[in-house]
């Protein structure tokens, strides 16, 4: 399988396009014309440098307002064609997009259109180079594959094929199912796109919003399946117009658009077997069975407080490590792992952020499934030295640094009992049975990194974006879940430094997780639990209470004992949900604790404005370090 993805999809000037494609893997690259010509160099030395870099040049675009011209305007445009063939011949690509025109004077008519592209196709030939039309949706007279395909089609040259792309076909709600009657070989080449759901012009749509396979709402599933069930073998290419992208990283952002390529790819493959014959087989998606630890790195008073905090919700010290300053804590099925280690990993995320989440263990059916699948995506392997002891389990790197470890019921769920020595601590329990979800806080412009990551990696689906007010910027949440609902995962993005989730980025150098979502089966014993046990709850204002008894029916006695532990309430259609918080530990972290009653599906987003100036109201004084 060939893959490529357009210049204008990646940040940076062409060589930093050129670089960074090629190191995430593609096998050529589409030369958006604007990109070519800011450049300084000659065309020919463009072609030999991106062949140098290991690419093909799949593709030169887009050559616009070509076809229905009428007299001089039609002449002009081919003496215009004649001089892009100058250029491509020099480059070494042989394929031109045109894409149809939206030029004023245009005329329509098909075998007008017709006409046009076999007489392009004849002056095309006569230098070996090939001529791909595509559907602009917002173009004149020709907005849609199927008309654009019977213009090739009555063209009827070797050298004049159909050019698809997914956002046009997708974006105007076209049926992605007609393409599979068009003959594979006329497809010259295929562009992808995704975008989320947006009510809005189509090209404003699609020149600032489209973003890749996977990050966005549109089935280009189905649209590929319906592409590779024509016979077509030809390169699948990434076509990406994105605000957010052109101000990027140019590694970051081909990486994403290799890994959603492949995700993608695999998707197709699993659901068309006999059309993607040529990609190597991957496991499936992994299904996430539970959240196995939490590991915090702290050291010092900082680790003295944490272990505090985690008395105070009814934890026990379980478990030392044999051979590190390691200990583990338990409660239910929950795994907390507090590493005061000097070297390593953990070392490394205390000294650049103080108290944080370094590492997340996953319980999967299988590790070495999950590992393969996830390296295929371009993820990296993660291993230090073992110490004594110590069982190898497999783990690769997230993004911003973090670490996933995976375990599944193989030898290495005997890693606690291996790894660990029992401690004799009194047993104590408030009723916390499991990690609910686990929330991640990123800059807005890191999240769909964040959920491609999760989604191609694990079964995995994400609901959609919601908009939290803090009182100082918008922060935009969107959860992602396994299908269960046993694994889920919350991202925050912040606009700004000064929401809450901004200043914590700031203070703690990069994204990284906010805070942990423990279960409960009876939130009001667990709250009583924690109330003699010292926890410091999120105190919430008298106003919320009110609020809530007038929004719902709660009976007056269910209210009281609310409004005495300070428990936040939602409700959907399908249930009920609990929240009760910590107040912030280690600089601006928190936990929080829910009951979900029914089939309550969501995180209590409502309630977000009012948690979120809670804890600003407890915020530390500026300066003091976050450890
Ligand atoms: O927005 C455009 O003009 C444009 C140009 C070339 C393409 O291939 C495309 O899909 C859109
Ligand atoms: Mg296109």
């Amino acid at each position: 399988m060939k893959t490529g993805i357009a210049t204008v999809s990646i940040s940076g000037n062409l060589e930093e396009k050129i670089e960074a494609i090629a190191a995430a893997g593609f096998t050529g690259i589409e030369i958006f014309e604007q990109d070519f010509i800011a450049d300084l160099r000659s065309p020919k030395a463009v072609g030999q440098r991106i062949r140098d870099a290991g690419l093909e040049v799949m593709l030169f675009q887009p050559f616009r307002d070509f076809e229905g011209l009428p007299g001089p305007l039609r002449a002009k445009a081919f003496d215009r064609a004649e001089r892009k063939f100058d250029v491509m011949q020099q480059l070494g690509c042989d394929l031109v997009l045109v894409c149809s025109s939206v030029h004023p004077e245009a005329l329509g008519g098909i075998d007008r259109a017709a006409a046009d592209f076999a007489e392009l196709g004849d002056r095309a030939a006569a230098r070996g180079l090939r001529v791909g039309y595509e559907a602009l949706a917002w173009g004149r007279y020709v907005n849609d594959h199927r008309d654009a395909w019977e213009i090739v089609r009555r063209a009827d040259h070797p050298n004049v094929g159909l050019i698809l792309d997914s956002f046009h076909t997708l974006g105007r709600g076209i049926d992605p199912e007609t393409i599979r009657r068009i003959p594979g070989d006329k497809i010259f080449f295929v562009q992808l796109a995704d975008a989320p759901a947006i009510e809005m012009d189509l090209l404003y749509w699609s020149r600032h919003f489209r973003n890749m396979p996977g990050e966005g709402d549109l089935q280009v599933t189905d649209f590929m399946r319906a592409v590779m069930a024509t016979g077509y073998s030809g390169p699948i290419s990434l076509e990406i117009f994105n605000d957010q992208f052109r101000g990027g990283s140019p590694g970051t952002i081909a990486q994403d658009g290799h890994r959603s390529l492949i995700a993608l790819m695999d998707d197709v493959r699993r659901a068309e077997p006999e059309a993607v014959p040529d990609l190597p087989l991957l496991p499936a998606p992994i299904p996430v069975q539970d959240t196995a630890f939490v590991e915090f790195a702290a050291q010092g008073e900082a680790l003295a407080r944490l272990e505090q905090l985690l008395d105070s919700l009814g934890f026990r010290r379980a478990g030392r490590h044999v051979s590190k300053a390691v200990t583990l804590w338990e409660q239910g099925g929950i795994r907390i792992v507090l590493n005061a280690e000097q070297t390593g990993h953990a070392a490394n995320a205390w000294n650049a952020r103080g108290t944080t989440v370094c590492d997340i263990g996953l319980t999967v059916g299988s590790a070495h499934d999950t590992v393969t699948r996830a390296t295929a995506l371009g993820a990296k392997l993660f291993s230090q030295p073992l110490g004594p002891g110590e069982l190898p389990i497999p783990a690769i790197r997230g993004l911003g640094g973090s670490v996933l470890h995976f375990i599944d019921d193989g030898s290495l769920s005997e890693v606690w009992d291996v790894e660990f020595l029992p401690e004799t601590s009194v047993e104590q329990n408030a009723g916390l049975t499991r990690i609910d979800h686990i929330a991640q806080t990123m800059t807005y412009d890191e999240m769909l990194s964040w959920s491609l990551f999760y989604t191609t990696l694990f079964d995995m689906a994400k609901a959609p974006m919601v908009d939290v007010v803090d009182p100082d910027g918008l922060v935009r949440s969107r959860a992602i879940a396994s299908p269960s609902g046993d694994f889920r995962i919350t991202l925050n993005g912040a606009e700004t430094h000064r929401t809450l989730a901004g200043s914590f980025l700031a203070e703690g150098f990069g994204a990284t997780v906010q805070h942990v979502a423990l279960a409960t089966d009876d939130i009001f014993s667990t709250a009583e639990a924690l109330r003699l046990r010292g926890f410091p709850a999120l105190e919430m204002s008298p106003n919320y209470f009110d609020d809530l008894a007038a929004r719902f029916d709660l009976d007056a006695e269910t209210l009281d004992l609310m409004r005495r532990y300070n428990i936040l309430y939602d409700a959907d259609d399908k249930g009920e949900f609990f929240q009760l918080y910590s107040q912030p530990f280690a600089g601006q972290m928190f936990l929080e604790i829910v009951e979900r009653r029914g089939g309550y599906e969501g995180y209590g987003a409502p309630n977000a404005p009012f948690r979120i100036a809670a804890l600003k109201r407890l915020q530390r004084p500026k300066g003091i370090p976050a450890t």
